[in-house]
C-alpha cells in the first residue's frame, strides 16, 4: 500500500479511539443531526445556535473541527464573527449549507477559504435528508477538499455503519451538487403536483442533472462528481421526497399556494428559492442555456403558472439530447 494512503487508511481506522473537539455553528434540522452523527462516534461536540448569542473564544479556542450548518442568510455573518476569534493552527472548516451568496454568487466553501486562506476547508455534501439521519436510517455524504488528509479526518468523524462518508478532491463538484439540485427539486415538486407521472419526473431529473453539469464545468466543476453522490445521489433522494423543503415548495405552487403563503408555514429553510434567483444571475452573466432554471425562477417571481412552466419547457425548439 502506498505510505500516503496507508497514513490516511490508518486514520479511517481511529476515529473513536481520537477524539476530537467539534463546534457545530447552527442548529437548525442538520446542524443538530451532524451533532448527534460526530457525538455518537465519541466525539466531543458543541452545537451553537443563533440564539446562544455570541461564541466565546473558550468555546472554539480548542476546537479540532468547525462545522458550519447554517443556511446561506447566515453565513457571511458567521464567518466574520469566527474571524475574531482564536483558532487552534490545524482546526479544520466543514461547510455543509447548501447555497449560494447572493451579492457575489460566491458559494459557502469559497467564503470559507477566503476569510481563513491558509486553513483546510472540507465541504460535506450529499443525499442527507436530515429527517432520514435522525430516524437512524443508513445514509451516505462526500468530504470535499482539496485537502486530502482534512477530507479522511472529517470523514473519520462522522462515519459509521449507518452514516457512510466518502473522500472527493473536487470540492466546487461536490458543493454545487448540493446546491444546485435545490432548483431542480423545486421543478420535480411542481411535477408532482401537477400530477404528471414518473416519465415526466424520468425526463426532467435527467435533463436537470444535464443543466447542472453545464453550469458546474462553466465554474470549474468536474462532470464526473456529478454523476456521484453529491450530484447525481442528492438530486434523487431530494427529487423523490417530500421530506424536501425544495420539493414541498414546488408541490405547494402546483397546487396554486403563493411562496409568501408557503414559506411562511414551511418547517425550516428552502435554500432553492434563493439559489435559483442567484443562478439565473450567473447563466445571464456567462450566457449559459439554463432552462429549467429559467422557468423555475419565472414560477418563483410569479411571472408564470406551473402549467405555463411546464408547456415552456415542452413546447421548446426540438434539439440534439446533448446540445
Ligand atoms: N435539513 C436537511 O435535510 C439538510 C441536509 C443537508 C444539508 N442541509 C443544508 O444545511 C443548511 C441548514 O439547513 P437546515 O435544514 O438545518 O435549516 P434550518 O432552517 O433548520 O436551520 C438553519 C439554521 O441556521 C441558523 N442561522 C441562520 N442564520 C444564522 C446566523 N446569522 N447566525 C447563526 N445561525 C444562523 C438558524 O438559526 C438555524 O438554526 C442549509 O443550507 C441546507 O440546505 C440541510
Ligand atoms: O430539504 P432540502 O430540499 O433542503 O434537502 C435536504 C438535503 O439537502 C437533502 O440532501
Amino acid at each position: 500500500m502506498h505510505p500516503k494512503s496507508q497514513s490516511l487508511a490508518s486514520d479511517r481506522q481511529h476515529s473513536t479511539q481520537n477524539p476530537k473537539s467539534v463546534v457545530v455553528l447552527g442548529a437548525g434540522a442538520w446542524g443538530t443531526t451532524l451533532a448527534s452523527l460526530a457525538a455518537a462516534n465519541g466525539h466531543r461536540v458543541q452545537v451553537r445556535s443563533r440564539r446562544d448569542g455570541a461564541i466565546s473564544p473558550s468555546e472554539i479556542e480548542r476546537a479540532d473541527v468547525v462545522v458550519s450548518a447554517v443556511s446561506m442568510q447566515g453565513v457571511a455573518t458567521v464567518v466574520r464573527e469566527i474571524q475574531t476569534l482564536p483558532l487552534l493552527p490545524a482546526t479544520i472548516f466543514v461547510t455543509a449549507t447548501k447555497g449560494l451568496d447572493p451579492v457575489t454568487t460566491l458559494t459557502p466553501a469559497q467564503i470559507w477559504q477566503a476569510a481563513f486562506p491558509d486553513r483546510s476547508v472540507v465541504v460535506l455534501c450529499g443525499p442527507n435528508l436530515a429527517k432520514e439521519i435522525q430516524q437512524g436510517l443508513p445514509a451516505a455524504t462526500v468530504a470535499g477538499s482539496t485537502d486530502d488528509n482534512a477530507a479522511v479526518a472529517v470523514q473519520a468523524v462522522f462515519s459509521s455503519p449507518q452514516f457512510r462518508v466518502y473522500t472527493n478532491s473536487d470540492p466546487l463538484g461536490v458543493e454545487l451538487g448540493g446546491t444546485l439540485k435545490n432548483v431542480m427539486a423545486i421543478a420535480a415538486g411542481v411535477c408532482d403536483g401537477l400530477h404528471l407521472g414518473t416519465n415526466a419526473k424520468a425526463a426532467l431529473v435527467t435533463r436537470g442533472l444535464t443543466e447542472i453539469i453545464r453550469i458546474g464545468n462553466s465554474w470549474g466543476a468536474k462532470t464526473e462528481t456529478f454523476y456521484g453522490l453529491s450530484g447525481l445521489g442528492d438530486l434523487l433522494a431530494t427529487c423523490n421526497s417530500p421530506l424536501s423543503r425544495n420539493y414541498q415548495v414546488g408541490y405547494q405552487l402546483a397546487q396554486g399556494k403563493t411562496l409568501s403563503a408557503i414559506l411562511a408555514h414551511l418547517e425550516g429553510t428552502a435554500e432553492g428559492v434563493n439559489t435559483t434567483q442567484v443562478l439565473m444571475q450567473r447563466a445571464r452573466q456567462q450566457d449559459i442555456y439554463m432552462p429549467i432554471t429559467a422557468e423555475v425562477y419565472r414560477l418563483l417571481q410569479a411571472e408564470i403558472t406551473p402549467k405555463q412552466a411546464l408547456e415552456a419547457l415542452m413546447l421548446r425548439d426540438l434539439k440534439s439530447e446533448l446540445l
